[in-house]
Formats: C-alpha cells, structure tokens, sequence
C-alpha cells in the first residue's frame, strides 16, 4: 500500500484551516503497515494495530461488592424478623463449599464468588450479629452488593478498539479481559533538524548575531512524548545543498520535522531542497501564530516544515503536526476539546485568523476560572509558552475581547498528549 497519494500534500494555494488540515491527514495519510507483539506491561503509550477482545467475561463470576453476608431475596421478611442462621464463610480467591439454603446466609467479602442460591449480599453494616445467626436492620433490593458475572463486558466483546494509545486505565482494562499481549504499531521513526546560520547548540559560546536553537529540543521532545524513535540530526545551515542531502539521508524515517527556514526570505532554502529530493507543498493557514507550514513526501518519508518562531512551532506541532503523526502511527486521534474560561481582558484585533493567546488561569473555585492574557506579544517570546497554563483560542470572526466574556481554552497538559 502506498503510504501517500501522489498529490498527498497539494492544495490550491487558499487559507486553510486547521480541521482542514487534518481532515486531509486523516483521509490521504496511510498508517505504517507493520505491527509487533507486546507484553501488556511494554504497551503504555503504544498504539493498537488490533482490537483487544475480552478473553474472559468481566467480571468473569458473580461476586460480592461489599464485606458481608450472601443471601436470598426471598427471605429477606425472614431475614429482618427471625434472621439468618451463617452457614459457610468465603473469601475472595476461595470457591464456595457450598449453596444457600432457606433461611441461610453466608459470610462472604469483597470479591468472593456468591455461593449459588444466594442472590443478593447485606453489607456488615447492615446486619446484628447473634452467634451464628445475623439480623437485617435495612431493606435491600434484589441482586444489591453484587457484581454479575460479565456486567462490564461479555466473553468476546471488544474493550479497546484499533486505534487506541493505550493509556494506564486502558491497560487495566486489558489486563482484565485477560490479555497479556497486544498487537501493536511500531513506533513511529521521526528525524528532526532545526535550519539556520544564526543557531548555535544549546551551552554553547554564543558570537554575535546568533541564537540558540529553542525548537529542536521542543520537537524532539513532542515527539519522543507521544512513543517516537527520534533521531536528531542537529542543526542545519541555509544551504540547500547540506539540506537536500541531509533529507535523502532521511528517508528511512516516517516523519521529518524541521522548523525555520520556510518562509519568503533570501535564506529560507528548505522548501526547495524539499522539492529537489521529493515532492513539496506550502499550506499558508489562517491562524495566528504559524501561518507558513511546508509538507511533503520523500519517499515513504512525510516532511514537515514548521515556522522559526518558538511559539508558532509550538502551535504548529500540537494543533497540526499532531494529526499527521497519529495519520501515520494508525491513532484514532481528535483534537482536545477546549473548556470554557472568561477573559479579565479587553483586545481587539483584526478579524479573519484563528488566533491562539497564552493565558494562566486563576480562580477561586466558584465558576468559571479566570484566563489572563500573557502580557507580551510575540511568536519569538519562548516564555509566554512557560508562565502560562495553556491556549485560548479565538475564532476568525471574533473583533474584540472583554472582562467577562467567555473564551475557549485547552490546557498544555491536552495539546502534548
Ligand atoms: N516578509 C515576510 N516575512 C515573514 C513572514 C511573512 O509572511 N512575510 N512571516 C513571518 C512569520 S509569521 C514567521 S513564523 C516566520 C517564519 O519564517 P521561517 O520559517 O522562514 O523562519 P526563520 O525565518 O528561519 O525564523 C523565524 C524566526 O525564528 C527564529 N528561529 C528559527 N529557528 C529557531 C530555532 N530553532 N530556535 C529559536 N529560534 C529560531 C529565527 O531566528 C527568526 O527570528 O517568518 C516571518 N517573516
Ligand atoms: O507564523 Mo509566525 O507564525 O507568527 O511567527
């Protein structure tokens, strides 16, 4: 199966949007074909290839959700008046030794198999004990403090669909559906490099008219996060010799990022030196920060190329780049819906971009928590992604902002994930 369509990446020149964009990930990208076995306790943050299909029924018998005592429905009159004679006791991990008769009980806890004949379980609570026999002081249902046998899942339904990132509730699941393995994806293989004469390696001496390199480590990072094999191949100049070569040298990676270098300027080399070893497209978006992104296809390689400015590659790479990633690792993967904030702000703005500010929220757990907006401005401001809690993000329409009104927020801790 080819991993792109020709034209995988093409587009007629106009403004995106964001659910554009992923929309077309979702239905241009192909998955990596190949899959590997995992131990259940290798498997957090990998991808399933494969349904996991409950093994056993959950819970795989019926059993008592309390400390207490099995009985019948039927002699719950005979339970509150004359009581119950305890015949048995059994604990979780025992097999009854025997069933429940008429005017019977059983001492059982947590987790213990319900005897048969008994239907329902009193919680210890619940009853006066007298020698052998217990008194019910409160009413009960029938089948109350009991677990049924397959009440979560049944033998052989799905618990986890293909497309899942197993996450440690998820792992409980499967573990509970009795799967020690999982088919999973193979992590995805992504390269990284950063384009720039003016970039030096961070702790290193810095000369005049340089900068470190912020984004490299960022993107590094996002993708080692989400499960990545990474490879950083470091900090490239503006020749388009070096970057063709180091692209082709690429190719056996399912992503490359690189950041910089992308837009209109005399030195922004690494669209070309994409064009030169595979194939190239420039998606302009409205949004604001990270207009200018450049994808492509070396092979069975995608490309992207993010913006310079730290905040712009940050954008880029949590609410676009993600998709591609998740189009390639086979993750069934939506964007983080925002919650409700209000705004102690006031800003008017141009309308016709999406655009994404960094707030911290205060509050005092009464309503809606309060968003306040950075103070600088800025794609460059590096700490405006650090002193803050998360993004807001303003439609194109949106003209102004005022104290009170009612924003859209997602917290850092969504967009990495
Ligand atoms: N005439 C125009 N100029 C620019 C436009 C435009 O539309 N017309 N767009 C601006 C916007 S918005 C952005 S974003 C940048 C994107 O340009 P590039 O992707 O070519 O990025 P560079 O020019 O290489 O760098 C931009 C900025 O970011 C700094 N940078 C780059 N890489 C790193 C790094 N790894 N770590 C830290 N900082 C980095 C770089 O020094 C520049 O200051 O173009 C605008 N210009
Ligand atoms: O897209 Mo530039 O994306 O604002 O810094």
């Amino acid at each position: 199966m080819s991993e792109f369509s020709d034209d995988c990446f093409a587009h007629g020149g106009a403004l995106l949007s964001i659910d554009e964009a992923l929309a077309r990930f979702r239905t241009r990208v192909a998955p990596v074909a190949e899959t590997e076995t995992l131990a259940l306790f290798a498997a957090d943050g990998r991808v399933l290839a494969e349904p996991v299909v409950a093994a056993v029924a959950i819970p795989p018998f019926t059993n008592a959700a309390v400390d207490g005592y099995a009985l019948r429905h039927a002699d719950l009159a005979l339970a509150t008046a004359d009581g119950l004679r305890v015949v048995d006791r059994v604990q979780a991990g025992e097999a009854p030794g025997r069933a429940v008769g008429p005017g019977e009980a059983v001492r059982l806890f947590t987790g213990a198999p319900l005897p048969a004949g008994a239907d329902t379980v009193c919680m210890q609570e619940d009853v006066v004990v007298d020698g052998d026999r217990i008194r019910l002081s409160s009413h009960l249902r029938p089948g109350a403090n009991c677990r049924p046998v397959g009440e979560e899942r049944q033998l052989g339904a799905i618990v986890l669909p293909a497309g899942r990132r197993l996450r440690p509730q998820d792992l409980a699941l499967a573990a509970a559906a009795g799967a020690g393995h999982v088919v999973a994806r193979r992590r995805l293989r992504v390269a990284v490099f950063s384009t720039g004469d003016e970039l030096v390696e961070p702790g290193r001496p810095l000369a005049a008219a340089r900068l470190y390199d912020a984004n490299r480590v960022m993107i590094l990072a996002w993708a080692a996060r989400l499960g990545a094999q990474v490879d950083d191949l470091g900090i490239l100049p503006d020749d388009p010799e070096v970057l063709a070569a180091a692209l082709a040298a690429a190719v056996d990676h399912d992503l490359i990022v690189t950041s910089g270098g992308v837009s209109a300027g005399d030195a922004d080399h690494v669209k070309a030196a994409v064009a030169r070893v595979g194939r190239i497209d420039f998606w302009r978006f409205a949004i604001k920060p990270g207009k200018p992104l450049a994808l492509g296809t070396i092979g069975t390689a995608a490309f992207v190329g993010l913006p310079g400015n730290p905040v712009a590659v940050f954008v880029t790479l949590t609410r676009i780049a993600r998709g591609l990633f998740a189009a390639r690792a086979g993750e069934t993967w939506a964007p983080p819906i925002p919650l409700p904030v209000v705004a102690d702000f006031t800003m008017s703005r141009k309308p016709g971009r999406t655009e994404f500010l960094r707030v911290s929220l205060t509050g005092d757990g009464e309503g809606l928590p309060i968003a306040r907006r950075y103070a600088v401005d800025g794609a460059g401001i590096v700490s405006s992604l650090t002193e803050t809690d998360g993004l807001v993000e303003l439609g194109p329409d949106l003209t102004a902002v005022a104290p009170g009104d009612r924003l859209a927020f997602v917290p850092f801790a969504a967009l990495l994930g």
